[in-house]
């Protein structure tokens, strides 16, 4: 199973429980009030009934009036809790829109190493199922929470008020739901956990195998890949199951303290009636409120799962921005690449590169080479900061590279590989897409240093031209080239090519080729080659082998050594 992306302390669900009020205190205080209003007019009335049932037994007639009371306080409750209940909505909306917009800045934020570690599915099960257990529990449970917790409360309040001798029967209630209670919660929080990473899982197994479909198709792997899916789908369904297998054991004791208090109160009130300590209108009045208190309960009951499952849920949302790079944010001071005793394995147990020691000084033209598998790619994303190393170093004027800030990094040292995506909007927003200032004129000019001059002038609404999905569709090589673009807008002073021509037809890569020169010009470039004859025109070349760096020097002095590069460069030219 993947690698996950971390959750949340409570105490971090709670302090982000704690600033959300805060910012929306105005809104909050309206829905507690109305709600507090709402249960406060329920309570009048059982103590009409009571009344009237006084009134009735002392033979007295005037019913009409407690009566029309009656209906009219049902009416105002009704239209109170439903102006309630459309104010916690909109304020669940807003804070909702608030946490999936912070949530999707951080997951921007995600270091691409801890991405692919973790699964995407890890991450899109917390922006949509997580994010939308949330949006559930705001607008439903947490109104009908308050409204519930309110009503049990001030019903209880309202007992005690009414007559303390009965409302003991209260206490027997208290033993049986806090013991209950206590076992329930002790043991569902690592019940609703293991739930929730079990349905993650079943949609990082669901994302893996549509992403890789053709992949799975073509090495005869469906029939694993839907034993997987089902044995992921079987984990998910136990967790629930054991959940559900909690709920079934705490219903029954929540339900006997539903009752039981009932029956006291009955025998309570008929030996306090027979005594004259109490009239039939109290006794009356008791048993209406202890039996509005049941519903209430009842939902208190359903409800806490599903706030309990949203809560863990949140910290699962909140727990991506645990991930995000660390962010320090200081900044290089040169711009010389040192690598120093470098080892890194994608996981624990395989080790792929071990020990690389290798210094880039500004400005060279570096060409890694090497068979495949050896580790070539690897190293490329270390120098780009995209993974930390294992153990070692690899700093760029001094800061160690993966923790330089985000929009720091940018500016430092660019991973170019072949895969480009064309993001469905206008070509602005495709250039635009790491943040910063710029004029169009910049814009226009990237363009035409990415050799883009001729297909943008071409384009019907200029840099409002929308690209992508359903729109302008867009050729490799041009999506190749405004990712060039992109490079001259964030001006690196170093940049590492994997691979970034080898996708293309050769007329296409000679085009791309031209245009990478001039965006090259002047920058640190390390090249990932496949094709060797990039190296011969590169300042020093280096051979990667198992995950070491085997030789090291300028293309002529290492074709005359007669080592591994020129074995490799032998091995080509039969190739061809
Ligand atoms: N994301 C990954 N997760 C796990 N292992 C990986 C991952 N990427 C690469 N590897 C493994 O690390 C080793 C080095 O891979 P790398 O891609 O760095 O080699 P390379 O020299 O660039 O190869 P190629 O020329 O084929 O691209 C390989 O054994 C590969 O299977």
């Amino acid at each position: 199973m993947p690698v996950r992306l971390p959750l949340a302390t409570a105490k971090a669900a709670r302090a982000w429980l704690r600033t959300t009020l805060r910012a929306h205190r105005g809104s909050f205080a309206t829905v507690v009030g109305l709600f507090s209003l709402a249960a406060v007019t329920g309570l009048a009335g059982p103590q009409i009934l009571g009344h009237l049932v006084d009134s009735v037994a002392a033979g007295h007639a005037d019913i009409e009036l407690p009566a029309v009371l009656f209906v009219v306080l049902l009416v105002v409750q009704a239209v109170l809790k439903r102006i309630a209940r459309v104010h916690a909505g909109i304020l669940g909306e807003q804070v909702l829109a608030e946490t999936r917009e912070r949530f999707v800045g951080q997951a921007l934020q995600l270091p691409l190493s801890t991405v692919e570690a973790a699964g995407t599915g890890d991450l899109l099960s917390r922006a949509t199922t997580d994010a939308d257990r949330i949006d559930h529990a705001v607008r439903n449970a947490v109104p009908q929470i308050a409204v519930a917790g309110m009503t049990v409360l001030l019903t209880v309040v309202a007992m005690v008020v009414t007559s303390p001798l009965l409302a003991l029967g209260l206490l027997v209630t208290v033993p049986l739901l806090y013991f209950s209670s206590r076992w329930y919660w002790a043991r569902v929080p690592s019940t609703i956990e293991r739930m929730l990473d079990a349905w993650a899982d079943v949609q990082t197994g669901l994302h893996e195998t549509a992403d890789g479909a053709r992949t799975a198709e073509a090495l005869g792997l469906i029939g694993r890949r839907v034993t997987l899916g089902r044995r992921t789908l079987g984990g998910a369904v136990d967790r629930e199951r054991e959940l559900r297998r909690l709920t079934v054991k705490w219903v029954p004791w929540v339900q006997l303290s539903q009752v039981l208090p009932i029956a006291v109160l009955l025998l309570l009130g008929a030996w306090a009636y027979a005594r004259g300590l109490v009239g039939l209108g109290t006794v009356t009045t008791m048993v209406v409120y202890l039996q509005a208190l049941a519903g209430p309960l009842e939902e208190l009951l359903w409800w806490t799962e599903d706030v309990q499952v949203s809560g863990t849920a949140l910290r699962r949302v909140l727990g991506v921005r645990g991930a995000e790079r660390a962010g320090r944010a200081g900044r290089s001071r040169g711009r010389e690449i040192v690598v120093r005793g470098v080892r890194y394995g994608y996981s624990a147990q395989r080790e792929v590169l071990h020990g690389i020691d290798l210094r880039i000084p500004p400005g060279e033209r570096l060409v890694i080479v090497g068979p495949s598998g050896a580790g070539k790619s690897t190293l490329g994303r270390l120098l780009a900061g995209v993974a930390a190393p294992g153990s070692g170093s690899v700093t760029i004027g001094g800061a160690e590279v993966s923790s330089l800030a985000e929009d720091v990094l940018r500016g430092e040292v660019l991973l170019l590989t072949q895969e480009h995506h064309v993001f469905a909007g206008s070509l602005r927003e495709n250039l635009t897409l790491p943040a910063g200032e710029w004029q169009d004129a910049d814009l226009v000019r990237a363009l035409s240093v990415a050799g883009l001059t001729g297909w943008f002038s071409a384009l019907p609404d200029g840099l409002d031209t929308r690209l992508g999905a359903g729109s302008l569709a867009v050729p490799a090589a041009v999506a190749q080239q405004l990712a060039l673009a992109r490079v001259v807008l964030a001006d690196p002073h170093t940049v590492v090519l994997d691979e970034a021509t080898s996708l293309l037809d050769t007329s296409s890569a000679r085009q791309l080729e031209r245009s990478l020169n001039g965006v090259l010009e002047g920058r640190t470039v390390i090249a990932i080659a496949h094709r060797l004859h990039t190296a011969a025109a590169a300042d020093r070349v280096a051979v990667v082998e198992d995950g070491r760096i085997t030789e090291l020097g300028p293309h002529a002095r290492l074709l005359s050594a007669g080592g591994a590069y020129a074995r490799l460069v032998q091995a080509a030219a039969v190739g061809v």
